[in-house]
């Protein structure tokens, strides 16, 4: 659509609720559902151009619906038939909700509190406008070249306005410290969208420090960034792209909190549990952070005496639960220098291990990251002086609705207190209802795709405040890649098509028939096992003799 405004349509009067009006336009002036309009008003002496977004569209005049019926005869030789112009025969009446003119000195919008007069021309708002006031990038005027800005993030455009024509640039710093969630059916483009914004932010201009907790190895193909002159940086800068394998990770059980050990163990008494948390803290209280089970249990045998029965049931459990799992050492740690670097994406691969290891690595990673955080911004020794960002593929299994999860109190904390710290989380997920609402809640940005099962629709309306009722209407609908996007990041909703990566994409289904046909193929080839024991003698047939 062109920078240029004509008119559209004209003012007929006010809508239902006090922030609507309706106005008609005919039938060449296709203007879709949230379009964004644009007419002017008079504010304090100057005239200022407000914008509106346009919620519903109906036919108030077509050509009868009986001319109609024999699909042989088309619309034109109807209206040639009926003796109307085709251009005048159809008329709708759009409905449309005030966002408001933007103000340049409190960088956001301002409601007029006054509905358009009838009559009042209305034109399709600019392009370069949109680009400048919809999102929330803080611009001193409602034209400017958002392109020209450092630390955003092109995430895509206008899905109502032809490709490319007015594209959404998001502003990094708000949704990296105030949290971020993306939240979609599977398959409708969550992994695709989440490692657009991870280009973007390990860009040449941002240069991230980022983590992705990614359960499913989904992220493979970020290692790209990597020698792409697309992410180079005019001093030489290049992203780092860093794997940890399962193998890699370790927690050391010093770092365990007595809440974790209880969760692992398997159905301690009452009287068990009171042994081993005043064992437990014991050994925290120790200088040495590097003690395992058997330091740990012979800390109970002083306290109880050997022979107590608690304390060797204790043992059993405590050498089933963590001794013989190969997460848990005594001494290895994952070194926090090694994932997080200024410039660096680490992709921590959990795919191998099961659903409560992962909980735990990532219960014990959060809280010493936060940590570190907490004495940087307080002047203490830290080994992360700078903010960081961690996104959490399956976001629902690390802050579940219910159930327990050992890293929930930590992603609640992070949520609610991160941005203080420069720590923000962005939490990935198919099942909105099975987030946990107070971190859902606190996630200020929202990307939200097509969404079809009703409780997750639920789940959304309820935390995702910022994005109006008109804009969630469209989630069902909507198609891999296309979202709505809104919150912090944004001064009003949007609903748009997310750019195409840079990097390729390799977390789409598997090619079914593909690996049939290929497995199928290798089978042919492979020797049959008659051919195997063929010694060299002669030739085989392949056929098994049965004398
Ligand atoms: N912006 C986009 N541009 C082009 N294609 C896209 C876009 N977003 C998604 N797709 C297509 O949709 C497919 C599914 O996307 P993606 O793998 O991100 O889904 P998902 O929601 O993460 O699924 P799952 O829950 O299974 O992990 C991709 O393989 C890609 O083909």
């Amino acid at each position: 659509m062109s920078g240029k405004s004509s008119v559209v349509g004209t003012v007929a009067g006010p809508g239902d609720d006090p922030n609507e009006f309706v106005f008609v336009t005919p039938a060449d002036k296709s203007i879709k559902t949230g379009e964004f309009i644009t007419y002017t008003v008079s504010v304090d002496g100057g005239n200022r151009s407000v914008l509106a977004r346009v919620t519903n569209r109906e036919l108030i005049r077509g050509l009868p619906e009986g001319f109609l019926a024999d699909p042989e005869v088309g619309p034109d030789t109807v209206a040639a038939t009926l003796g109307v112009p085709t251009d005048d025969t159809e008329l709708y009446r759009l409905t449309a909700t005030v966002i408001g003119y933007y103000d340049t000195e409190m960088t956001t919008f301002a409601n007029p509190r006054q509905l358009p007069a009838p009559g009042t021309p209305l034109s399709i708002a600019p392009d370069q406008q949109l680009e400048t006031v919809l999102p929330n990038l803080g611009c001193e005027t409602d034209s400017t070249d958002v392109t020209e800005l450092e630390g955003t993030a092109h995430l895509g455009w206008l899905l109502n306005r032809s490709p490319k024509a007015t594209n959404i640039h998001i502003p990094i710093e708000e949704f990296a410290s105030t949290h971020l969630a993306i939240l979609a059916s599977t398959g409708s483009g969550k992994s695709y969208t989440a490692s657009v914004l991870i280009e973007e932010m390990m860009g040449a201009d941002s240069r991230a420090s980022l983590l992705v907790f990614d359960p499913h190895g989904e992220y493979d193909t970020l290692a790209e960034m990597q020698g792409n002159e697309a992410f180079r940086g005019e001093d030489g800068y290049e992203p780092e792209v860093v794997y940890y394998d399962p193998e890699r990770l370790r927690v050391r059980i010093s770092e365990l909190e007595i809440g974790d050990v209880m969760a692992v163990l398997d159905n301690p008494s009452n009287r068990m549990q009171e042994r081993l948390s005043t064992a437990w803290r014991a050994m925290q209280r120790q200088e040495s952070r590097t003690w395992g089970i058997d330091e740990l249990i012979g800390e109970m045998e002083a306290r109880y005496g050997e022979d107590d029965a608690s304390v060797g049931a204790l043992e059993w459990r405590l050498r089933q639960s963590i001794e013989r799992n190969d997460l848990f050492h005594p001494e290895d740690n994952v070194p926090l220098n090694e994932i997080v670097d200024p410039g660096q994406c680490t992709v921590l691969q959990m795919d191998t291990l099961d659903r409560w290891n992962q909980q735990l690595i990532t219960t014990v990673l959060l809280r010493r990251m936060y940590r570190e955080r907490l004495d940087a911004v307080r002047d203490r020794d830290s080994q992360i002086e700078h903010p960081l960002f961690a996104l959490f593929e399956e976001g629902h299994r690390f802050a579940p609705a219910s159930g327990d999860a050992p890293s929930l109190g930590i992603m609640r904390t992070i949520t609610s207190e991160g941005r203080k710290f420069g720590f923000g989380l962005g939490i990935i997920s198919q099942r909105p209802s099975k987030i946990d609402q107070d971190v859902l809640s606190q996630c200020g940005t929202q990307i939200s795709m097509q969404i079809k099962n009703p409780n997750d629709q639920d789940a959304i309306k309820n935390s995702v405040e910022a994005a109006g009722e008109d804009v969630l209407r469209e989630l069902p609908g909507l198609t891999p890649g296309q979202a709505v996007v809104s919150g912090d990041a944004m001064n009003t909703p949007a609903l748009i098509q997310v750019r195409q990566r840079r990097t390729s994409h390799g977390a789409g289904s598997r090619p079914v028939i593909e690996e049939w046909r290929d497995a199928y193929d290798q089978r042919q080839r492979e020797p049959t096992q008659s051919e195997a024991a063929d010694f060299g003698e002669g030739d085989s047939t392949g056929v098994q003799s049965l004398d």
